[in-house]
């Protein structure tokens, strides 16, 4: 039997409360006609509450094969789902390496077998993200994966023609190339953003055009071979006026921002706590506000958590030693909520678009980030705008703790979590066991 859930006076993208009922894994009614419908449905009081298409994430590293000790598809799909997301795309650097049919076919079918969310590799777009020569792009993309998103995330796609390659090759299957814009010369040795900060602590510093040369090259080598880029976690200004430059020459090119870029700054170095350490790094207040600026008009196009969990003993150590990430996955959202809606820029809609529907168009996935209608998939969260909470990493659902938000209190609160009509999450909880 599919469950059947009766959201009473709740509001769609922020809107006119009205009551939807969930049956058969779709929308099955939205007003009057949802409780006459409903039968035994479980009910659930929506009052004060939003509901929006599940989230979808295009940039999640899940660490699997090879560092389960930091994550594992089962543990980071359960985060992700109590973060409000019900599909994500897993990010190529594991190991081995995402960069043949058989890895991704592994790794969407532990997606599949753990149900929390639906997990889409990301495909390698060179053998081992070592640089030099193509991965089997389009085996990958003809798997049971059916990947089209592909990155060597982590490192950038240095070589300008391996990188006019692969922006001409996935054209044949509508994928898209999404770049770690960094420019490796410019950044060897490089610990956090090069700055007044970089220069005061005496930590090699990370210039922001190290990012901005790799997007103009890009954006130029897309428009030239007529294909789609994806900017991966943009984070200064200067990059937000290039794409901005971009798009208005009609360059197919898309990009996202974390949510740590758009809430940190490099002055947290200052404490020399490597939870603060990512790539790239937390900029200055002025790339802060083109960030959000660049959001709030669309010139960025998406939030993607980038989230990159890694164990203690990777992170718990000197500033240098450290590895590079933040996890993000049950933050995400609160922390869009109090920098773009708790501020007037975005609305509950535009959440649903950055967060949702435009990731899930980037991404080709077709049954996530859908209107909020009758007859379409049950791929649903249901938020209280009105609840705060104090980050602890130690009670997240995510195996590692890196979170940069400790101590911190949030705007925010995922209540329930649909994934095709089913509970993921309920009252805030994980649903582990039951007919998921
Ligand atoms: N963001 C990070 O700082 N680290 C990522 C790699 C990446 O996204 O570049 C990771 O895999 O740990
Ligand atoms: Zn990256
Ligand atoms: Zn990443």
């Amino acid at each position: 039997m599919n469950p059947r859930y009766l959201l009473t006076s709740v509001a769609p993208l922020g809107a006119d409360p009205v009551d939807v009922l969930l049956a058969d894994g779709v929308i099955a009614a939205i007003g009057p006609d949802a409780r006459a419908q409903a039968g035994d449905a479980t009910e659930i009081h929506g009052a004060g509450l939003v509901l929006l298409p599940g989230l979808v994430d295009l940039h999640t590293h899940l660490r699997e094969p090879g560092r389960e000790d930091a994550e594992t598809i089962r543990t980071g799909t359960r985060a992700a789902a109590l973060g409000g997301f019900t599909a994500v795309h897993a990010m190529a650097n594991t190991s081995p390496t995402q960069d043949t049919a058989g890895v991704v076919e592994q790794v969407w079918r532990l997606g599949r077998e753990a149900g929390w969310v639906d997990v889409h590799p990301v495909g390698a777009v060179t053998v081992g993200l070592a640089g030099l020569q193509l991965a089997e792009l389009g085996a990958m993309a003809q798997s049971q994966a059916e990947v089209r998103v592909f990155s060597d995330d982590g490192k950038c796609v240095h070589d300008p023609v391996l990188m006019r390659r692969a922006l001409e090759y996935v054209k044949a299957f509508d994928g898209v190339v999404a770049q770690h814009a960094q420019e490796p010369r410019l950044t060897e040795n490089a610990q956090m953003h090069e700055g007044v900060v970089s220069a005061e602590l005496g930590l090699a510093g990370w210039p922001a055009v190290a990012e901005e040369a790799i997007i103009a090259r890009d954006v130029l080598l897309a428009e030239h071979v007529g294909s789609r880029l994806h900017v991966c976690h943009l984070s200064t200004a200067g990059s937000v006026e290039i794409v901005r430059w971009a798009k208005s020459r009609g360059i197919d090119v898309t990009a996202e921002v974390t949510p740590h870029h758009l809430l940190l700054t490099d002055d947290l170095a200052r404490g020399y706590d490597p939870v603060f350490k990512v790539n790239p790094p937390l900029r200055t207040e002025a790339d802060v506000e083109a960030v959000r600026a660049g959001l709030a008009d669309g010139t960025i196009d998406i939030v993607a958590t980038d989230h990159a969990p890694h164990t203690r003993e990777d992170k718990d150590c000197e500033w240098a030693a450290a590895a590079f990430g933040m996890t993000g996955l049950e933050t995400a959202l609160s922390v869009v909520q109090q920098t773009m809606v708790d501020t007037g820029r975005l609305t509950w809609a535009d959440v649903a678009r950055v967060l949702s529907t435009t990731p899930a168009r980037i991404g080709r996935v077709t049954d996530h980030g859908r209107p909020i209608a009758v007859g379409e998939p049950a791929n649903l969260v249901l938020v209280d705008p009105a609840a705060r909470r104090t980050v602890d990493p130690a009670a997240q659902a995510t195996k590692s703790v890196n979170s940069p938000y400790r101590g911190r209190e949030l705007p925010g609160c995922v209540v329930a979590t649909f994934l095709r009509g089913r509970a993921t999450v309920l009252d805030g909880t994980p649903c582990d066991e039951d007919a998921r």
